[in-house]
């Protein structure tokens, strides 16, 4: 199971692995150095294989439906990236001839460090002063031992090392591993084959400075391939963010657990191929020492969420077993939007759904989606809404199990009352979008807090723009951490949140956080969003609990669009309808 965790975070599970399971941290620095070394082979074979690397710009990776895909660039245990599925033949294929003896059976020597001409290779080891460097000297030991080239490229004095990494250092010289201090020695990028970048780990602070900045600036300009320890230098381990300069890696190999930045733009973009590799410390210590934070794969959804992901009906299910969503949506310029969140609730599996809206809109939609029931619920002949509706809305939601709110409402005199009393006044499981959110965050900056805990679920589902809005900030901070400022809101006010945009962030009020691996850049479409609302509304509907609804709706939705992109062969040219079409 991936659990993403904060830099503090993995120091505390680190600290309680050395100290109250007694595994030294000679141990867990060695299995880290090792990992790196074996991904660093990993590349140069995939290099001597075909040279070819499969970027088909879909922004993140390659688009299957298996769970592996599923990871996008983040693969765990090293295994599942990519591998192939042919670890024999591969061996043999990248094996000499001396490699192999041929009779009784193949014998082959640590395959995971065995590579074809690894005296072709020549890697630089970038090394910091902290244990990211350690972790690097081990690295070079054992590629040195598989036959590469390597020469240590120190960012400060050696002697400037300490503890573990100091006894590395010391290891290396030993061997006679050739090393150069930035500074005192001039670096010849354009002489390596491929880069190790053991700058600097978790314990980074703030922008790379001196040697560290130009030695991250000389790995980019390179254009050698740069393999980074744990994180790519540069980058803020716990919220994504880049620095200037930050190391633009092809391969990460993250140490033990994921760490926050990697799973957040624009670090994800940073870090590359993302692999997570095992060095001892027991994954499941992780939300023992801070907040859990999870990767939302397949595995999560059907394990710890227990959510049917096969979405089986009982065979003697009829339309009363699946629910009813009512959706108060749409107004005469956005009456869409209401359309498509409603038609996303059926094709989500409730069992029925009523589309709540303005009188004057009713004719303009009748027939549009047959299988719709339509409710008028504003009068006037504007198409708008208007703050007496919420009596309608409240009684419509009497003999409805879900209702939801938000897609293409626009704005209207009262209407923050009008949000309220739908707060206040149902008890049925709410979920609440687009301009209802604007509502909400005209209530004041205690938002949903001063109106009362809702004894339902209740789902707030905005985009960054809209979450600025509740928390009173701007979209740019909003971005630089939010993981963070998801999880924080969620438990504050007492609600589940997504927050949507590339890697969507799903917070409960308990403190639980997933991080999303389904979808692409092509969502960024009119109505994506409006769609999800009808998603996660329909689910509700059939009598999931908020985590499971909102988090099986947000990966549903992103699976959905990648099968629509597939069918269209361009994920820029897909419209929310094509989400719908694909559910
Ligand atoms: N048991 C474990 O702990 C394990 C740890 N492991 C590995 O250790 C890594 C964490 O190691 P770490 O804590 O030593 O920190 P790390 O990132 O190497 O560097 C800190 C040094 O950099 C410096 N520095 C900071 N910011 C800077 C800046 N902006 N620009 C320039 N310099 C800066 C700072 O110096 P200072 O500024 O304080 O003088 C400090 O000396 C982790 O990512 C993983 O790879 C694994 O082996 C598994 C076991
Ligand atoms: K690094």
């Amino acid at each position: 199971m991936l659990f993403i965790v904060t830099a503090d975070q993995m120091r505390a599970v680190d600290e309680y692995t050395i100290q109250q399971l007694g595994i030294p941290a000679a141990s867990l620095m060695e299995n880290a150095g090792r990992a790196i070394a074996e991904e660093v082979i990993k590349l140069c074979r995939e290099g001597q294989e075909d040279g070819r690397r499969d970027d088909r710009g879909w922004g993140e990776g390659d688009h299957a439906d298996s769970d592996e895909a599923r990871h996008r660039n983040i693969a765990e245990g090293g295994g599942g990236w990519p591998d192939r599925g042919q670890p024999k033949e591969a061996w043999r294929a990248h094996t000499g001839p001396g490699d192999r003896i041929g009779y009784g059976g193949d014998i082959i020597a640590d395959p995971a460090l065995v590579m074809a001409h690894p005296g072709d290779q020549h890697w630089y080891m970038l090394i910091g002063k902290g244990n990211n460097g350690g972790d690097g000297l081990v690295a070079a030991r054992h590629l040195v031992e598989a036959g590469l080239g390597v020469t240590l490229v120190y960012a400060d004095a050696p002697e400037a090392l300490r503890g573990e990494a100091a006894v590395q250092r010391d290891a290396a010289a030993k061997l006679g591993i050739p090393a150069v201090v930035h500074g005192r020695e001039a670096v010849d990028f354009s002489r390596c084959t491929g880069i190790v970048d053991a700058l600097l780990g978790t314990g980074s602070r703030g922008a790379p400075r001196g040697a560290y900045a130009a030695l991250i600036r000389a790995a980019n300009d390179s254009g050698k391939p740069v393999v980074s320890a744990d994180v790519p230098s540069g980058l803020d381990a716990d919220t994504g963010e880049v620095y200037e300069p930050c190391i633009e890696a092809r391969v990460t190999v993250c140490l033990a657990l994921l760490k926050r930045g990697l799973v957040q733009y624009p670090g994800a973009s940073a870090a590359g191929r993302i692999v997570v590799r095992a060095i001892g410390i027991p994954a499941r210590l992780a939300p023992e020492h801070g907040p859990s934070v999870r990767l939302l794969t397949d595995e999560v959804l059907r394990g710890a969420l227990r959510v049917d992901t096969g979405r089986r009906r009982a065979p003697d299910g009829h339309k009363g077993t699946y629910g009813h969503v009512l959706l108060a949506a749409g107004s005469m310029p956005m009456s869409g939007a209401g359309l498509l969140s409603a038609k996303a609730a059926l094709r989500a599996g409730c069992g029925l759904a009523t589309w709540a809206l303005p009188a004057a809109l009713l004719p303009h939609v009748i027939g549009t989606v047959p299988e719709l029931m339509l409710a008028a619920a504003a009068d006037g002949n504007s198409g708008e809404w208007n703050a007496a509706s919420a009596a309608a809305v409240l009684r419509l939601a009497e003999s409805r199990d879900v209702l939801a709110t938000g897609p293409g409402l626009g704005r209207f005199e009262g209407d923050t009352d009008w949000l309220r009393r739908l707060w206040q006044q149902t008890d049925r499981p709410l979920v609440i979008d687009a301009d209802a959110l604007n509502m909400l965050a005209d209530a004041g900056p205690d938002g949903p807090r001063i109106w009362g805990q809702r004894s339902a679920a209740t789902i707030l589902t905005p985009h960054p723009g809209e979450m600025g809005r509740l928390l009173r900030m701007s979209t740019p901070e909003v971005q630089r951490d939010r993981i963070g400022h998801a999880a924080r809101y969620a438990r504050e006010q007492g609600v589940t949140l997504v927050l949507k945009g590339a890697r969507t962030v799903i917070a409960t009020p308990s403190g639980e956080a997933y991080i999303n691996t389904t979808g692409h850049a092509g969502m960024a479409t009119g109505g994506a969003g409006d769609v999800l609302t009808g998603i996660i509304a329909g689910l509700l509907a059939q009598g999931l609990g908020a985590e499971q609804a909102a988090a099986f709706g947000v990966y549903l939705h992103g699976q959905a669009a990648e099968r629509a992109a597939l069918r269209r062969g361009d994920p820029s040219s897909l419209l929310a309808g094509d989400i719908i079409d694909a559910l």
